[in-house]
């Protein structure tokens, strides 16, 4: 589906979508764009298990109108890059945008913003400059992040710190701005719907939405976390947890394995983003390795304890509404029961933070993708023109779903 008042003269935005946090990310610029008159707008999404994305674009009321579905038969990333770049080389060629939009650290992002580079094409990224320093760490996403940087045109920062981090690997100035980062524009937006709690939340006074996916925790530190988590629960009457597992048949094994038989304890599959907004709302602790839950949980005023050793997103830790604790089990216990039994070192992490932006990203995204291509009235969605382009043609463009596979 293109934009509904795009035109033939409007320059082509592909807005590319991998995963999960790439739909929830990329969905608040890719509605700001279907909103303006300047602006043609194809959602790609590219990578493995696509039909897992229906659903989450849905939630926001969108679609996808391409798709490069990449099997997997070896177990290589570089399997995966190279049939990404091939693909969508083919549909970039075919459709020959202006612009490509990718969001994050992904094999997708880094591969397509080969692509776009190669084919001299504006690369907007968005979530640039998140570096832990570390190149090996997360694997392989902070090489993807400087693969990206390189390729990139224009750097969507979502911190000032993260500008900070583009500017000293030499970024221009000119071509970096801080704009928050759009998850907030899209937790604002779900968390303002009524959203029913799921079923299956515990009822207890302080449950604790867990998150663990990160393929450094798996394995043994994933289940000495798992175990320190059930002890909690089972010291503490008033606690429970809801855990929505990866559907990694190994996590789900390791997790029944060490969680199941509590009854305070809720094993449930990944659930969409309105439900999970809806739990992240009633809960009273988050404790998880995910970068996308560092960032929403403090502007839900929900303290976070961080299953990692180093994080590429220290504003969070910075200001008072996360913790970084870690793999080790006694660390992780004996956090969580601080802020039990300390209610004044609860609260001082419990107060609504915005590190990571205000819920105005896109606006401030998409405002400087149009000064950047030149759009001669950016704020217009009844009737801007392209510079350049001629006369606005009134014909609606229109595009059938496609495969290219
Ligand atoms: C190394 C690293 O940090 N990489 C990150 C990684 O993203 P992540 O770690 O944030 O990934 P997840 O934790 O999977 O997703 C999180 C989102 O999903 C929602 N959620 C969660 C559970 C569920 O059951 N249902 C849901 O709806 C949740 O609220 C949140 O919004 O990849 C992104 C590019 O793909 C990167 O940009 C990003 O740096």
């Amino acid at each position: 589906m293109a934009s509904r008042a795009a035109t033939k003269q409007s320059p082509l935005f592909v807005c590319i979508i991998g995963t999960r946090p790439e739909v929830i990310k990329m969905a608040p610029i890719i509605r700001r764009l279907r909103e303006v008159r300047w602006a043609d707008v194809r959602v790609v999404a590219i990578g493995q298990h696509l039909e897992l994305l229906d659903q989450a674009i849905a939630d926001f009321e969108l679609q996808i109108d391409h798709r490069i579905a990449v099997e997997r038969q070896r177990n290589s990333i570089i399997e995966i890059a190279a049939k990404i770049m091939e693909r969508f080389d083919v549909l970039a060629d075919r459709l020959s945008p202006t612009c490509v939009i990718a969001q994050g650290d992904t094999t997708t992002v880094m591969a397509s913003a080969m692509v776009a580079f190669h084919r001299r094409l504006e690369f907007i990224h968005v979530e640039a400059g998140l570096r832990t320093g570390v190149l090996r760490a997360p694997f392989p996403e902070e090489f993807n992040r400087r693969v990206v940087a390189l390729a990139a045109t224009l750097h969507c920062a979502p911190t000032a710190q993260a500008a900070a981090n583009l500017r000293a690997e030499g970024v221009r100035e000119q071509d970096c701005i801080v704009t928050g980062n759009t998850v907030i524009d899209a937790l604002l937006y779900m968390a303002g719907r009524t959203l029913p709690l799921p079923a299956d939340f515990p009822d207890v006074p302080k449950p604790i939405l867990l998150t663990a996916h990160r393929r450094e925790n798996a394995g043994a530190p994933l289940e000495r976390m798992l175990g320190a988590l059930r002890a909690v629960v089972e010291r503490y009457p008033d606690v429970g947890l809801y855990f929505p597992v990866h559907p990694n048949p190994d996590t789900q094994r390791l997790a029944e394995r060490v969680m199941s038989g509590h009854e305070r304890i809720r094993l449930v599959p990944a659930q969409n983003y309105p439900t999970l907004v809806a739990a992240l709302k009633a809960s009273w602790l988050v404790v998880t390795d995910s970068g996308g839950l560092q960032e929403e949980a403090p502007a839900l005023g929900k303290p976070v304890l961080v299953l990692r050793d180093v994080t590429e997103r220290p504003e969070a830790v910075d200001c008072g509404a996360a913790r970084l604790v870690g793999t080790l089990p006694d660390r992780l216990h004996h956090s969580i029961a601080e802020l039990h039994d300390n209610s004044q070192a609860y609260q001082a992490m419990a107060q609504p933070r915005f590190p990571y932006g205000d819920g105005h990203a896109a606006d401030r995204i998409v405002a400087a993708i149009a000064e950047r291509i030149h759009i001669r009235d950016p704020s217009s969605t009844i009737s801007g023109q392209v510079l350049g382009a001629g006369p606005v043609d009134p014909t609606t463009v229109s595009s059938d779903e496609n495969s290219i596979d």
